[in-house]
């Protein structure tokens, strides 16, 4: 263990209350109402699947404006603009930021890019509640993130379930071995291997190649955060894993998707 603070305790605590005064604004039932009108979901693992199954990249492109670590990465930021990039970019997948507070991510930014595009989109927030689950498909998403580190196992299952019973995908995030085993409990076959430790913010690839391993050929493995250069792509492909979650690099580029397309090799189409 170090001595820096530990964010994801931080956010976990903001996001307590912040579900407490949703609920307040947008009672549960009004929410649950919303999520039913919702514009039904797109299929995210199956996007990511039909490429993998082909050996091809599939990339879950994501669209943020800043993180804790890096501080601002994109400024002017224009979802639309992006999400349209992205598509053109060949992206199988967005994944829009949703929280405010320390990603400067907003539910209508998840939206207007959904609606720019017709790519299927991971919330990409923390949550901790069904009640978040319910927001998440009441904003269009077709896949939430649960985040194992965050999450005891009957949360995780309760969330898990009630994203099911919406008809989302679930992405289930791990960084070490036991967070692993409690995924793969999990009925769901995508499981992302976050390169960074949310706790310290420290960055290897090594992560993912040294939990690989435990992971049984049926899931989809994605890999997530630090994929910068041509060489860490190369590096992930020559293990097999064809599943990347990248953010960072592409929100630095002027033209998002054309750095995707360059640095996977695709096709613009
Ligand atoms: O910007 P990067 O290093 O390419 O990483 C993207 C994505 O993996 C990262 O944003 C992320 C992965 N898991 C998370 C959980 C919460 C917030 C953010 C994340």
């Amino acid at each position: 263990m170090t001595d820096t603070p530990d964010i994801l305790k931080k956010i976990i605590a903001r996001k307590r209350v912040e579900v407490a005064a949703s609920r307040q604004v947008t009672p549960p039932s009004v929410m649950e109402d919303q999520a039913l009108a919702a514009d039904r979901p797109r299929g995210f693992e199956r996007a990511i699947e039909s490429r993998v199954a082909e050996k091809r990249p599939a990339v879950i492109a994501e669209i943020k404006k800043a993180s804790p670590s890096r501080g601002v990465l994109r400024d002017p930021f224009d979802p639309v603009a992006i999400a349209k990039s992205y598509q053109k970019g060949g992206a199988a997948c967005l994944s829009v930021l949703t929280d405010r507070d320390f990603f400067q991510g907003d539910a209508e930014y998840l939206k207007a890019a959904r609606a720019a595009c017709r790519l299927p989109v991971l919330r990409k927030d923390f949550l901790i509640a069904p009640y978040q689950v319910d927001e998440a498909r009441a904003m269009g998403a077709d896949c939430i993130l649960l985040i194992a580190a965050a999450l005891d196992d009957e949360t995780m299952h309760a969330l898990h379930d009630r994203a099911r019973h919406w008809g989302m995908d679930v992405l289930v995030e791990v960084h070490d071995h036991d967070e692993l085993l409690r995924a793969l409990q999990l009925d769901t076959r995508l499981i992302g291997i976050n390169n960074r430790d949310l706790r310290s913010f420290e960055v290897s690839l090594d992560v993912t190649l040294e939990l690989l391993h435990d992971i049984p050929d049926d899931r989809l493995v994605i890999t997530e955060s630090g994929i910068l250069t041509a060489e860490d792509v190369r590096r992930m492909r020559e293990h097999d894993v064809h599943a990347f979650l990248v953010g960072e690099v592409f929100m630095r580029a002027e033209e998002p998707g054309e750095a995707l397309a360059e640095l996977f090799e695709l096709n613009r189409s």
